[in-house]
């Protein structure tokens, strides 16, 4: 049960009266997350249901939680369907609970699907290009705290954990896209606030009547930040569109995502010859991420580290591909 900081009804009770979201009838811990403590709230107000997300933050400070928060409510104001923070009578949208920062966001409708098709990755690619577009007017700024900076830091600190081939296999990549975010083609890569991790436990899918899946929203916006925005396809496409146990591209899903996509925002000529390297780049990111959350866990909440095995697969079997897309 992943609920590292424990509140009571009362508490919230309490706690809520500074808000104006009603009386609550359910409170429950959520016990999938890893990171934060999550509650699903139930409220009625004027004989209405409304559901919501309660978040104590376990790692991000009051100082980091904002660029986050005001980018989901941009967001949602602009029609994407993300969680919108609430906000307290004194307008603010992150708060004190236990000592630590809180906040409440709408619940977003449906489940995670963790075997999608075609007409999932159609749906997030189109709605990862309509929230790209929307976040250009998006007036905060943070770059992706993932991105080659952290990669350089990290990838020394691991180094002594791998054996030989992969160190010289993360070496050798981590040179490789020196050398692409050097160039004037990756500084003329369009940019602007990106999710950074929306693989297929962040998006949920509601079913139809007639036995498919309509996107619920897009959630788990704490990894995000300002990068190229072909790195957040990338990242989806690496997730969304691959054969699991091999880390092969599934060509019917991607191209499903990419179509869909490229129908809101087409790609540019640079996006299109570099595809592979952003591919490269997107598994090298989750490679050193799990590698480090693996061998090096800061605390005893990454209940259960991911297997860096996966992306160095992934990686492998990007660094063959041809690198020009046709979309
Ligand atoms: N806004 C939301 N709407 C619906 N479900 C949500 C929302 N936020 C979180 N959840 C649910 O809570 C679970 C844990 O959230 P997650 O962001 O993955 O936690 P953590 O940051 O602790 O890893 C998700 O898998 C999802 O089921
Ligand atoms: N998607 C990443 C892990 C990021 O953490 P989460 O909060 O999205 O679970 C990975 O798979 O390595």
């Amino acid at each position: 049960m992943a609920v590292f900081t424990a509140v009571s009804q009362a508490e919230i009770e309490l706690w809520l009266q500074d808000y104006d979201l009603g009386s609550i009838t359910d409170f429950r811990g959520i016990a999938s997350g890893i990171e934060n403590s999550n509650f699903f709230l139930t409220t009625e107000r004027d004989g209405v249901t409304h559901q919501y997300v309660l978040t104590i933050f376990e790692r991000l400070t009051f100082e980091q939680l904002p660029f986050y928060l005001y980018f989901m409510q941009h967001l949602h104001a602009a029609g994407i369907a993300v969680p919108a923070p609430m906000q307290a009578r004194d307008g603010a949208i992150l708060r004190q609970l236990k000592g630590k920062p809180a906040t409440i966001v709408t619940r977003l409708p449906g489940a995670s699907d963790l075997t999608p098709g075609p007409l999932h990755c159609a749906q997030v690619g189109e709605m990862l290009a309509r929230m790209h577009l929307a976040g250009v007017d998006y007036d905060r700024h943070q770059p992706n705290l993932r991105s080659l900076p952290w990669w350089e830091e990290t990838v020394p600190q691991v180094l002594p954990f791998i054996d030989a081939d992969k160190q010289a296999l993360l070496q050798a990549e981590l040179a490789h896209q020196q050398r692409f975010f050097g160039s004037a083609d990756y500084a003329a890569l369009p940019a602007g606030p990106c999710h950074c991790d929306l693989f297929r436990d962040n998006v949920l899918f509601q079913a139809t009547a007639d036995g498919g899946s309509r996107l619920g929203g897009f959630f788990d916006f704490y990894f995000a930040g300002v990068d190229k925005w072909l790195f957040d396809l990338a990242v989806c496409v690496n997730d969304w569109c691959i054969d699991l146990p091999t880390g092969r591209l599934d060509d019917v899903r991607m191209d499903a995502m990419l179509q869909a996509y490229a129908a809101v925002r087409p790609l540019g000529d640079a996006e299109r010859r570099h595809w592979a390297d952003m591919l490269r780049a997107a598994a090298l990111r989750f490679w050193i991420s799990r590698l480090w959350d693996f061998y090096l866990p800061r605390d005893a909440h990454m209940l259960q580290p991911h297997d860096p095995a996966h992306f160095e697969r992934i990686l492998r079997a990007r660094i063959n591909i041809p690198s020009v897309l046709h979309v």
